[in-house]
Formats: C-alpha cells, structure tokens, sequence
C-alpha cells in the first residue's frame, strides 16, 4: 500500500494543501479522523486487494433504515437487534423514523473522505474523494493530517501480545443454556436457535486497529475483512466474516449465501482439510438447510422464482469450514431493482445467526443470552461505493468473526446454530474455534 497519492476534488479547493501533507497512507487518516472524533470505516471486499476507507464528518452518526436505493454513498452498520421497539414518542417523532413507525437502529457512515488503496504490488495507487463537507470541516482535517504527517515518529509495531481475562463460569452457563435450548427444541417451540458467548482479552497498550485490519487481510483473503471507528461508543470493531447477506454489483447481480454447520479446515495433524472431501453430519446439513430454506421463504414472500441456488459446498473460512449455499438474482432481468433493500429488510437476522422460528429464536436469545450482542451478528458494509471505475455497488455482510476494541479491552464474541442433536461441550468448543479466527492473528500465531 505504497506509493503515488493524489487527490480529487472539485470544490473545495484543498488539493493543493493536502498534496503538501505528502503521501498519507490508510493509518494516517484512520488515526486523524479517530483524533477529530470523527467516524471512519476501512473494509477490504472477499478476493480483492484493493482497501477502501471513508470518514465520515457527523460526529454522532445518523441511525437509518437500511435502503440502499435511497442511501447516499457510505458504510453501513447495523446492530443484531436493529429495531428499537419501545423507542419515546420524540425519538419516533425524529426525521429518522422508518415507514412502519419503529425508529431503526442502523448507524451510516456516510463518506465524506473515500480513499482507495490500491493493493497491485508496485504500482497501487491511493485515490481520495471528498464529498458533500463544510469546507471548514475539511481544513481542519487536511490541518490535523498535515501536522500529524510533520511530526510522525515510526509507532511500535505490535503492542504486545493480549492477555486472556479469565471467565471461570462462562463455559458452564452457554453449555446450561444449549441444555435449555435442546429443551426447548424438544417441546417444539423452534427448531434452531444460535447461542453465542463473549471472551474478552486484554493488551498491555491500545493496539493499532489498521495494522491488525491489515494483517486479517492477509490471512484471510477470501474473508470481508473490516475495521470501524464509532467514536460516540469510543469502539472500534474488526471483523473477518466469511457471510455474505446482501450484494447488488453494478449490474444489478444480486447476492446472498447461508452459511452453516462448522467444523476445522485442518487435521489433527496440522495438514488442510480438502473441502470437496470433507464430512458433514447429518444435523450439520440440516442446520444449514434450515439457512438455506429461510432465504427461499424470503424469495417466496416476494413472489420471486427466478433465482440460481448452487451448493451446499464446503466453504473455506480461514481455520473453519463451513457448509454455503449461494442465490443469485439477476434484478434487470427480474425487473426487481430493489431487490437488495428488500431482501435485507426480510433476511437479518437470518437463521445463521438467531434462528427458526425467527421469532421464537430471537425470543429465546433474548431471554437466555447473558450479554447484548451490540452490533455482533448484526450486518455491515459499503453502500454505493464506487472503485475501480465501476459504477455503485453495495455489499453487506454478516457481523461475525468479529470483536469490539475498547482501548486495550477486545471483547470477541462467537455463536453456535444449535438444533436437537447438538452436544453442549461441543458447541462450546465451536465458538472456541470461532473466536481463534481473530484471537490467532492478534497472537501472531501463523
Ligand atoms: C454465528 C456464527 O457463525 C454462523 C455462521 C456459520 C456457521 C455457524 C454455525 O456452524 O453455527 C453459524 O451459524 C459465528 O461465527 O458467531
């Protein structure tokens, strides 16, 4: 991510300011907009090298309803649980309030600085666009850049390594709660439900949020690798989420995957697994058809038959593999141009993260969960952002493998699609896997 930097914009006449700064990479305006306060965003798409990075100028971020046709270009972030039912009459009041009377909970970072970090080797470029801003607001970012860039000292590469805060009752308490799922499951009031479980670390000095993005990159290419700042929480999470749940290219190709059933991508004898010839069980098929049969239940509520299902195949996801099955749309053809905000109301959360009944699951989650999952198995993603000369598109992915960074707290979080054959140890062992994903690249272990 070296080389030539360059700056478009039209209006506001800093061009030849920000030239001045020199050549600022994903880190130096990552850490300028988290010294302003400001909102940003850095995402790397699955089996792309190019890195995208927003920031955003609201200080306090907008809570939308997710609609990507009517959604300026910008990232979106959405808690599992996203509608605020019992919200006061002046909230719902708000500008903000979506058609059915509930106030969304979706945060948008709208990109007022889009920066691409072309990753091609030797010649990748950096493209910076600003968008829409005060012009005081913007010299006051290409000020504080400037003088960030002046008195830059080379930072300390890793902030050691995180120490594991001990949980003597968690592993008793989620596997108390899969006994009480399977229960449940039993009497017939669901059929799945997903338990997760948080597992906090903590480091001896804040670490450096783009240089573990950075390394997640790397690791896992396939993976929507993410970082994002929510100053007004003083958060940042990071992801490396292998689930896709909405895109719209610029063709106006629609996707969406299930995701499901968990096992390593490794032998006991540390060699890979090979995904066309691995082993599933029969509750694991069935867990992730359950996935698969809720997106179709979508499709059918909005009458649409035209869609192209390939899989279950075994699916790579970095230390795991998963069961996936993939649905392509093509929206021209259907003449469905608003398929993407339309499956995205209808799908989240989807089984792959609460469960079926949806209700019934959600309920469950509710009542049993002993945290909130925050924006943990909610959604995430760059809505119409154009690269590489390509018109707008929209990719949205499911918030897990991922983790909220709080100074030098990591809390990672981690859930397991539980059905009537679960094992309680050995769900709980899943989430372990689950929570390496993140835990091993934060450990430096290769
Ligand atoms: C809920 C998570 O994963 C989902 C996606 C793939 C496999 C899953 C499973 O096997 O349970 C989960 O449904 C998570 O990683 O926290």
């Amino acid at each position: 991510m070296q080389s030539d930097y360059r700056i478009n914009t039209s209006s506001i006449g800093q061009l030849a300011e920000s030239q001045r700064t020199g050549q600022p990479d994903a880190s130096d305006l990552w850490e300028t907009a988290l010294s302003l306060g400001f909102p940003a965003a850095l995402w790397r798409l699955p089996n792309q090298q190019d890195k995208q990075l927003i920031v955003s100028f609201e200080e306090v971020l907008p809570r939308v309803s997710a609609d990507l046709d009517e959604l300026p270009a910008g990232f979106l972030i959405s808690p599992f649980d996203n509608l605020a039912k019992n919200a006061p009459v002046e909230a719902q009041l708000s500008e903000h309030l979506d058609q059915s009377g509930i106030v969304p909970q979706t945060l948008f970072l709208r990109a007022d600085i889009q920066a691409t970090f072309l990753g091609n080797g030797d010649s990748s470029q950096k493209r910076t666009e600003l968008k829409n801003s005060a012009s005081t607001t913007v010299e006051l970012f290409w000020n504080t850049l400037k003088t960030r860039a002046k008195n830059k000292t080379s930072q300390p590469a890793l902030s050691g390594l995180p120490v594991p805060i001990a949980d003597p009752s968690a592993e008793a308490l989620f596997e108390e709660n899969v006994g009480h799922a399977i229960e449940a499951i039993q009497r017939g009031e669901l059929r799945k439900v997903v338990l997760s479980r948080t597992k906090q670390v903590q480091f001896a000095n804040a670490p450096n949020a783009v240089e573990l993005f950075d390394k997640l990159c790397q690791k896992y290419p396939t993976a929507f690798v993410s970082a994002v700042s929510i100053p007004e929480w003083g958060q940042i999470w990071i992801s490396a989420t292998p689930e896709r749940l909405v895109s719209v290219n610029a063709d106006g190709i629609f996707k969406t995957t299930s995701l499901a059933g968990t096992q390593s991508a490794f032998h006991p004898d540390g060699t890979a697994k090979h995904p066309a010839k691995a082993m599933w069980s029969q509750k694991e098929i069935e867990e992730q058809a359950l996935v698969s049969r809720y997106i179709i239940e979508c499709f059918k509520k909005i009458r649409l038959r035209e869609y192209l299902e390939e899989g279950p195949k075994s699916i790579i996801a970095g230390n795991l593999m998963h069961l996936g099955t993939s649905f392509t749309v093509d929206t021209q053809a259907v003449r469905y141009p608003q398929l993407g905000t339309v499956m995205l109301r209808l799908l989240h959360p989807t089984s792959a993260v609460c469960g079926t009944p949806r209700d019934a699951a959600f309920a469950f989650i509710r009542q049993h969960e002993p945290h909130n999952r925050e924006l943990y198995s909610g959604f995430l993603g760059p809505v119409n952002i154009s690269s590489n000369n390509e018109g707008p598109t929209s990719s949205i992915f499911v918030h897990i493998r991922c983790m909220k960074l709080e100074g030098r707290l990591a809390t990672l979080y981690a859930g397991a699609g539980i059905t009537e054959d679960s094992d309680p140890e050995q769900e709980w062992q899943e989430t372990e896997m689950k929570c390496q994903t993140l835990l091993k690249v934060m450990m430096n272990d290769e």
